[in-house]
């Protein structure tokens, strides 16, 4: 996993949508096309804000969605369908987007529709973030590195929908939805490139344990560890709690 720690948000914005942004140009040269994957949340924002503004051929680009609360409407405003739209898919000419409807009628048969989709599709960069609890997407601690399916549904407890609320999205603990449909770690780990964007104080202590535990269900984002093309992209604020890192550019 190489880290690289930005001064600030706004440089760890600038320098992750330049890397990705890269390997999708990459991808474009070689395949004539390319597959990402994108999340959501507030960790999202710099890069995504950049992201948007890179001189690429949109139009033969195809995204994938990581995650999505069960039962959310798009108009919710914690919908990240609305968040994708209104942040990244509205402002680039994308030839498609796989969004996940988190209020389909079955979400069993939503996760198997995105994962006949996914399935054989060469992804070139995953965009992600790492949670509080140093999750990935919604693979919460202890979190199964196992798992074959693209999309499953995960259970979200008490402490990662409080995160949820922290985060100011929703007005009330009742109102985080107790599910959703997430991207599984393998799937993620497919991606040829993967680019975490991970800002702020609040994750310092996720990025300790991810950098400095070994690779174990108990703190998910070690996983991006098995991958070697990882890309960690931390502030001084989120790697505030970190030793000397070795490889660390700031
Ligand atoms: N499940 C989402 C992830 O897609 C996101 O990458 C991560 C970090 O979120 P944030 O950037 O809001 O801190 O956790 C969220 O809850």
């Amino acid at each position: 996993m190489k880290i690289v720690i930005a001064s600030n948000k706004h440089e760890l914005g600038k320098e992750a949508a330049q890397k990705g942004a890269d390997a999708i140009r990459e991808a474009l040269e070689n395949q004539g096309e390319a597959h990402i994957i994108v999340a959501t949340g507030a960790s999202q924002f710099e890069m995504l804000a950049e992201l948007v503004k890179a001189n690429l051929d949109w139009s033969k680009v195809t995204g994938f969605h990581l995650d999505e609360y069960v039962g959310m409407p798009e108009t919710h405003t914690a919908s990240f369908r609305k968040y994708l739209k209104e942040r990244f898919v509205d402002r680039v000419p994308i030839k498609a987007f796989h969004y996940i409807h988190g209020d389909a009628e079955s979400p069993m048969d939503e996760c198997d529709r995105l994962g006949k989709i996914i399935s054989g599709v060469r992804i070139d960069v995953a965009f992600v973030g790492i949670g509080e609890n140093a999750h990935l997407a919604f693979n919460d601690p202890p979190a199964d590195f196992e798992r074959e399916e693209a999309y499953f549904i995960a259970d979200l407890d008490k402490a990662c929908r409080q995160q949820q609320l922290g985060e100011g999205w929703f007005a009330s603990l009742e109102e985080v939805p107790k599910q959703a449909i997430s991207m599984s770690v393998k799937q993620i780990l497919k991606s040829k490139t993967i680019i975490a964007s991970v800002p702020d104080e609040r994750k310092a202590l996720a990025v300790k344990k991810t950098v400095e535990s070994e690779v174990v269900p108990e703190v998910p984002a070690t996983a991006l560890k098995l991958h070697p093309q990882t890309w960690l992209y931390l502030d001084k604020a989120s790697a505030s709690l970190l030793g000397e890192v070795e490889g660390a550019s700031a």
